[in-house]
């Protein structure tokens, strides 16, 4: 298969299973979500924000070649920045705050969602234990992730008080921070994906990745759309400012 083919088939994968499709995105960007249901998925996104830097680092530790770790330290640098100006997870602390959540609240990781917590999870010990191509290939989901953050900036804009260029600077500064990192690890898994074998496997990583992404938006919906709130996960009026 050519590198072409290759990316074509990843680029299908997105296009079939990535999580702009998922019910939930279609309600929060539309402007249906009541304000609970906002504050249920800003507090379970933080599971994965927190989780994002300790994969890659989890990633970085596994490589023995200093040019890939040199390509992707700026991922950590992004999330966690310096002391002062912090970074991403800065970031989405601000948006919980605009929400009326209590940022420190949110930053303790109480209250999110078991199934939440297990794809998080799921997707930190596949990065630390799969071989590299599946684990720079997990990460090609970002791919799409523009297009969703600009979807979601202009959703939530148009419908919803709290949103304004503050409290959704987390996502402006994805649009310039994922082009850069998902072209690396593209070129990455497009150079070593060279048997067909290695093609399948990296499309499996990135299918798996999309599994990660949608179980954690079902987790959502069960709980805070059709109202079955797991035992021990937040309930609306906990955890505000
Ligand atoms: O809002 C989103 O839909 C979304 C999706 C993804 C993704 O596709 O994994 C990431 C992000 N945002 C994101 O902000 C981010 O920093 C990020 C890092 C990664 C990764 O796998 O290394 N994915 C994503």
């Amino acid at each position: 298969m050519s590198r072409e083919s290759l990316e074509t088939r990843l680029r299908a994968i997105g296009a079939e299973r990535y999580h702009d499709r998922h019910p939930f995105h279609h309600r929060l960007h539309g402007g249906q979500c009541t304000p609970d249901q906002v504050r249920a998925w800003v507090i379970n996104r933080w599971a994965y924000q927190a989780a994002i830097p300790m994969k890659d680092a989890a990633f970085m530790s596994r490589c023995t070649d200093p040019n890939i770790r040199r390509e992707w330290r700026s991922r950590i640098e992004d999330h966690d920045g310096g002391v002062t100006e912090g970074g991403g997870l800065r970031r989405w602390l601000k948006l919980a705050e605009a929400v009326g959540l209590d940022p420190d609240y949110v930053a303790s990781g109480a209250g999110i969602l078991p199934a939440t917590r297990f794809a998080v999870e799921a997707y930190v010990h596949y990065v630390r234990e799969q071989p590299l191509l599946q684990a720079v290939a997990s990460s090609l989901t970002e791919l799409f992730a523009p297009k969703i953050h600009e979807n979601r900036i202009e959703g939530l804009l148009k419908h919803y008080d709290f949103a304004n260029d503050s409290s959704l600077s987390y996502f402006r500064k994805r649009l310039t921070e994922a082009p850069k990192d998902v072209a690396y690890g593209l070129k990455w898994v497009l150079d070593h994906a060279d048997t067909p074998e290695k093609e399948d496997m990296a499309c499996a990583a990135l299918v798996f990745k999309t599994d990660v992404l949608w179980a954690q938006l079902d987790a959502l919906w069960g709980a805070y759309v059709d109202g079955h709130v797991p035992p021990g996960a937040w309930r609306p009026g906990e955890g505000m400012a």
